[in-house]
């Protein structure tokens, strides 16, 4: 096998990212060495590569970047016995300790030492990485690379949308970036309707419509309020479901909700937010929840069954595939001007 490999590495405290030649890694205790099949970029990537302040304030370079991923297994580290070589897995993201109060509540989503591999250590944009043998999540063998990449964000979409009932319930989606894609995709596939998609660029809005989007609205344009008005004949969409991180989306998510009906919060907001909450939650006695990470690992077997089903219209979100990481900036600069949905690198070529 290569002792050397190319890697996209964030080798400097600033923007952009370098393809450079780094060792193939040896898998420690506790880890296994993978030959990386498929690797996606997340939004988490892109604040890694622009260089901005949660990425100034948390990444060490040099490191090498990515954490959404599908190997095959081709060396165990020393006291591994849950894997073996041969073996086809993903990776769920988050290193929890197992420790705390939260983790002894089996609440290892909001583990409060959690590490995050590709942000607190080297990641997965490489031909080889390390991924540590807790974490390896078995793929069946006839999954798509590409599909199996994608399971750690559609973890973040399953466990927003659903939250609670799904299936039949009018459904609002703020923001189809590469998250809220996967989500409209787990709505349909959970049976909500109508879905009903506000985002603002139109190339986004027309993926969504491909995903299976039934409404699409500009949000700059119409008021989406009195869309889903229209379209709910007045009553509000039973779900709202909130991928796009914007404080205008959120509150007029909010009012475009039926009393009593369900909110699920997954876009980070870049700032604190103003609401009126006794309006627009309180006295709709609005059932809201913060979604983060994913459930250990009870979301994963729900993800992993979804894809099976063939149920989820997945590749109208993958927009961009790669063979290789040459064209890594090109695919980094559409992600960052907003001309793709989920993007896709095949390290090897062959
Ligand atoms: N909670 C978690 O665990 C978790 C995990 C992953 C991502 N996230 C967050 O989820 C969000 C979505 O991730 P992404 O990668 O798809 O982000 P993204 O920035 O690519 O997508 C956001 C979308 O929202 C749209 N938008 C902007 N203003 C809007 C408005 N007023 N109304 C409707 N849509 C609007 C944008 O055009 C864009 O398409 C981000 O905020 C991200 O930080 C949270
Ligand atoms: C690291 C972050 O981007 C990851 N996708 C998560 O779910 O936490
Ligand atoms: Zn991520
Ligand atoms: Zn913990």
């Amino acid at each position: 096998m290569a002792e050397k490999m190319p890697a996209i590495v964030k080798t400097k405290p600033a923007y952009g990212a370098e393809l450079v030649e780094v060792d193939v890694p040896k898998p420690g205790p506790g880890e296994v060495l993978i030959k990386v099949l498929a690797t996606s970029i997340c939004g988490t990537d892109l604040h890694i590569y622009e260089w901005n302040e949660w990425a100034q304030s948390r990444i060490k370079p040099p490191q090498i970047m990515g954490h959404e991923v599908a190997g095959e297994v081709i060396e165990v580290g020393p006291g591994v016995d849950t894997l073996e070589v041969g073996d086809y897995i993903s990776a769920e993201t988050h290193i929890v300790c197992g420790k705390c109060y939260a983790c002894r509540h089996n609440r290892y989503h909001v583990c409060q030492n959690t590490k995050i591999f590709g942000v607190d250590m080297d990641g997965v944009f490489a031909e080889y990485a390390i991924v540590p043998a807790q974490n390896a999540w078995k793929n069946p063998k006839g999954m798509k690379p590409e599909y199996a990449t994608l399971q750690e964000p559609l973890g973040n979409a399953v466990d927003t949308v659903l939250a609670g009932p799904i299936a039949g319930r009018s459904t609002l989606i703020t923001g189809a970036g590469p998250l809220g894609l996967l989500g409209i995709a787990v709505a349909k596939a959970s049976g909500a309707y109508p879905v009903i998609v506000s985002e603002p660029s139109e190339f986004r809005r027309e993926l969504a419509k491909k995903v299976g989007a039934d409404y699409v609205v500009n949000p700059f344009e119409e008021d989406p309020v009195k869309f889903v008005m229209d379209v709910t004949d007045g009553a509000g969409v039973e779900v709202f479901l909130e991928f796009s991180g914007a404080p205008k989306a959120l509150e007029q998510g909010l009012k475009a909700t039926t009393p009593g009906g369900r909110v699920s919060l997954l876009g980070l907001f870049p700032r604190d937010v103003t609401l009126d909450f006794n309006n627009l939650i309180i006295f709709k006695a609005l059932e809201v929840h913060g979604i983060t990470g994913r459930h250990l690992w009870e979301t994963w077997y729900t993800v992993s069954s979804l894809i099976q089903s063939g149920k989820l219209n997945l590749d109208p979100v993958i927009t961009h595939k790669y063979k290789g990481f040459d064209d890594f900036e090109e695919a980094f600069e559409l992600m960052r001007a907003g001309k793709t949905g989920k993007v896709v690198f095949f390290p090897h070529k062959g």
